[in-house]
């Protein structure tokens, strides 16, 4: 089954009536409405036009979206499939209104109408089993902010710098560290919801006065248990961040760079999405957090994508593009599997799940600590889970490892290594229509090629999780404490600005690895991007322009004529041919040329709202469901040195910063860089350094995410990098000469 993809087109607020409009809905053959209309920015005569699994127009209400979109699968969800439904669209568009949406009843947005629903029909289920299946609810919600992932339960005082780390465990994402807290019924929902809201950043832009500046991850874990059976699953409803044109958002600095990360992550999606399409074997899932984490094309389950419009002319370029996107991510196959059932023992009388109670450990020692500290908890019945498995609901034990369960597994108190291991794991009872996806003899090569890329990251990810747990946990969690508090200090006297900065690198590094390949689209964006991290850079600039009169002759030149997917269509007579006209693909490149043309507004000085996160009035929820008839629930870059000759004396130098004498010197900006781009763990970055393919970039992220933490985690010097297996001091030393031709 392939992504559903609907659009929803915003009406117009009060402040916009007299504003021209743009975007329509349409029916399609079928007579359903499933097509949206907008005309070619280039040629008002000519229209595009994009056809959708359904379109939902400028009245559509709330409860018709959820009852036509996610009502319908909320009866899967309890047959053990997973469920996603995400929010993607142009910053101002609705995303948030129709996740989260208004105080008012019928205002609710998706998020408290499902969990409405859940609750009922988790009623429903343990009513009709005459009160033998219990089931129970637990949520976790967190954001990637900046491309770092906060848990939203714990205030922003309180988090950590560096934020909550990835894993990848059975092929699936998991936040390490990540708390799930129990909510029983919609009142705990609500004020669960409305704490963590408050967590959330959001500031005002130009655009929304309430503009999300992250995007923000809800995960609502169902755990259905009859007798020693056990069926887990989980909603996600995910609100993106949208897309900025920061031309039009007159962002101030901070904005500048939290919208930099925004339309990066963005980007990388697009670019996921392309790749899938395209067929291509290495889809570009680690360039972000974000993509991480939706791992569109690799999940299982039932997938949902809301692109939220604007209708207004001033959204024109902002929504073809992101109607390009959003019509070829519902080519993206997701396999419909179900989660398995498996035993448990009998649930313990004293199962926690009663009120609110926190299920986590403290965040600094996981924060480092969470390879050790997984296995840990794993052997420690008792204590609280250390980490949350993004998607928990794959039947491997491991996954399964949040002691907080109401009903443990068997051997969930027992050693890892047994239950690991495979020999003692009790038999899992496979639903029959899973075992008829599994059965089938038909397997294609990129099946086999799947399954074995899952079987290998899953051996990894067990490796990783299985090494041996620190005897002396308590001194270790002391000293990972003192250096997470020690870096904490660094970070505050100042290294968070070399993070911006190897953030701007970062760009710059994708920028050029697309100019490589020939893709200048995709590197202007790039070097736009670093733009903000490298205000007034003379270089930078000129690049920007020298891509864009290139991408300008280009297109000059060699007028594309095909039309990828969508359908030009002529409103009027005219006399091009259709063949001619641009596609949209064309025209994203004449967004370009567009906003060459419009003047740089002057940076204003942004209003931080002071609005509260009062747009959600949990109480509608609980009358909600009251109600039956609602049936839903520069750096100074180092200027370009000539190239130095391959002498023994500039290897010497090169690895003068630490290789002289036992003390290790201050370490040079140049090695910096590069160990902020290996420490990344960025493989598209890492690739971009001079001498390293792909091959040897995959195996350095392999290694760094092997790496035991408490053995320091990051590459710290050049000798540590060229002990790297696979490397070696040649490679190091060249990518090191290569640094300086990356900067501007
Ligand atoms: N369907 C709708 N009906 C009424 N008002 C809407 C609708 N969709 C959006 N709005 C209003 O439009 C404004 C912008 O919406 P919202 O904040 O949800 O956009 P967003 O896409 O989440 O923006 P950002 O990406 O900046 O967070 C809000 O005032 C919201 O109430």
């Amino acid at each position: 089954m392939s992504v559903r993809v609907v659009a929803r087109i915003r009406p117009l607020l009060d402040k916009e009536l007299d504003k021209d409009t743009i975007v329509r809905a349409e029916n399609g053959p079928d007579g359903k409405l499933n097509i949206v209309r907008i005309p070619n920015p280039k040629k008002e005569e000519e229209e595009f036009s994009f056809t959708f699994n359904g379109v939902y127009d400028m009245e559509t209400t709330q409860e018709e979206l959820f009852t036509n979109e996610v009502a319908p699968h909320i009866k899967s969800l309890f047959a053990g499939l997973d469920v996603m439904i995400f929010a993607y669209g142009v910053t101002g568009t609705g995303k948030t209104h129709t996740m989260r949406g208004g105080m008012k009843l019928f205002d609710r947005g998706i998020i408290p109408r499902m969990l409405s629903n859940i609750y009922r029909r988790g009623k429903k289920v343990s009513k009709d089993s005459g009160g033998e299946t219990t089931v129970n609810v637990t949520m976790s919600y967190y954001e990637i902010y900046n491309d770092k992932v906060y848990d939203l339960f714990e205030p922003p005082e309180q988090r950590s710098l560096a934020g909550l780390p990835l894993r990848e465990n059975a092929g699936k994402t998991v936040v390490v560290g990540l708390s799930e807290r129990a909510c029983n019924d919609l009142k705990d929902f609500e004020a669960l919801y409305i704490e963590a809201n408050n967590n959330r950043s959001t500031a005002g832009t130009k655009l929304n006065a309430q503009s999300s500046r992250s995007h923000a991850i809800l995960m609502v874990k169902v755990t259905q248990t009859n007798g020693d059976e056990q069926l887990i699953s989980t909603a996600s409803a995910i609100d993106l961040a949208g897309s900025e044109d920061n031309r039009r958002t007159d962002n101030n600095k901070e904005r500048l760079v939290e919208s930099a990360s925004i339309n990066k992550s963005l980007f990388v999606l697009s670019s996921c999405i392309d790749a899938i399409g395209r067929g291509d074997k290495r889809i570009p899932y680690r360039e972000s957090k974000m993509t991480r984490i939706l791992s569109l094309g690799q999940n299982n389950g039932i997938t949902i994508m809301i692109l939220n419009l604007a209708p207004l002319r001033s959204y024109h370029l902002d929504t073809l593009s992101s109607l390009n996107v959003s019509s070829r991510a519902k080519r993206i196959e997701v396999r419909e599997i179900e989660n398995e059932v498996v035993f448990t023992q009998p649930p313990r009388k004293t199962a926690p799940l009663t009120g609110q109670s926190i299920q986590r450990q403290p965040l600094r020692p996981l924060a480092n600590a969470h390879n050790t500290h997984v296995n840990a908890g794993a052997q420690k019945g008792d204590k609280p889970a250390k980490a949350f498995s993004v998607y928990t609901d794959k039947s491997k034990p491991s996954v399964s490892r949040s002691s907080t369960q109401p009903v443990r597994r068997a051997n969930s108190t027992s050693k890892r290594t047994s239950d690991s291991a495979g020999n003692t794991r009790p038999a899992k009872m496979a639903r029959h229509n899973l075992t008829g996806v599994r059965s089938s003899t038909e397997m294609s090569s990129s099946k086999i090629e799947e399954l074995i890329e899952r079987k290998v990251q899953e051996a990894l990810a067990n490796r990783a999780l299985e090494q041996p747990a620190p005897s002396a946990s308590n001194e270790i969690s002391e000293a990972v404490q003192r250096r997470l508090e020690a870096l904490e200090k660094r970070i505050e006297s100042g290294e968070a600005e070399d993070d911006t900065r190897a953030e701007g690198l970062r760009f710059l590094l994708m920028a050029k690895q697309h100019k490589e390949r020939g893709e200048d689209v995709s590197a202007l964006k790039m070097y736009e991007l670093a733009v903000p991290y490298f205000p007034g850079q003379e270089r930078l600039q000129k690049k920007i322009d020298v891509l864009k009169a290139k991408i300008a002759a280009k297109r000059e030149g060699t007028l594309k004529v095909s039309i990828p997917s969508e359908t030009v269509v002529k409103r009027t007579l005219a006399t091009a041919p259709i063949a001619q006209l641009p596609s949209p693909v064309d025209s994203l490149e004449n967004i370009i040329e567009e906003l060459e043309q419009r003047p740089l507004a002057k940076v204003r000085k942004v209003r931080t709202s002071a609005q509260s996160d009062a747009d959600f009035n949990g109480s509608a929820i609980i009358q909600a469901d009251e109600y039956d008839e609602d049936d839903s629930f520069s750096y100074k870059t180092s200027k370009s040195k000539k190239p130095k000759s391959k002498s023994a004396k500039s290897a010497l130098r090169i690895f003068a910063d630490e290789a002289e004498g036992d003390a290790p010197r201050p370490m040079t900006p140049k090695t910096r860089q590069l160990l902020d781009i290996v420490n990344s763990r960025n493989v598209a970055m890492i690739t971009g350094l001079k001498g390293v393919g792909k091959k040897k970039a995959n195996d350095l992220v392999e290694f760094l995410e092997l790496r035991n933490e408490d053995e320091g985690g990051n590459i710290k010097t050049l000798q540590q990098l060229e002990a790297v297996p696979g490397l070696g001091k040649a490679t190091v030393e060249k990518a090191y000469k290569g640094i300086s031709a990356l900067l501007v």
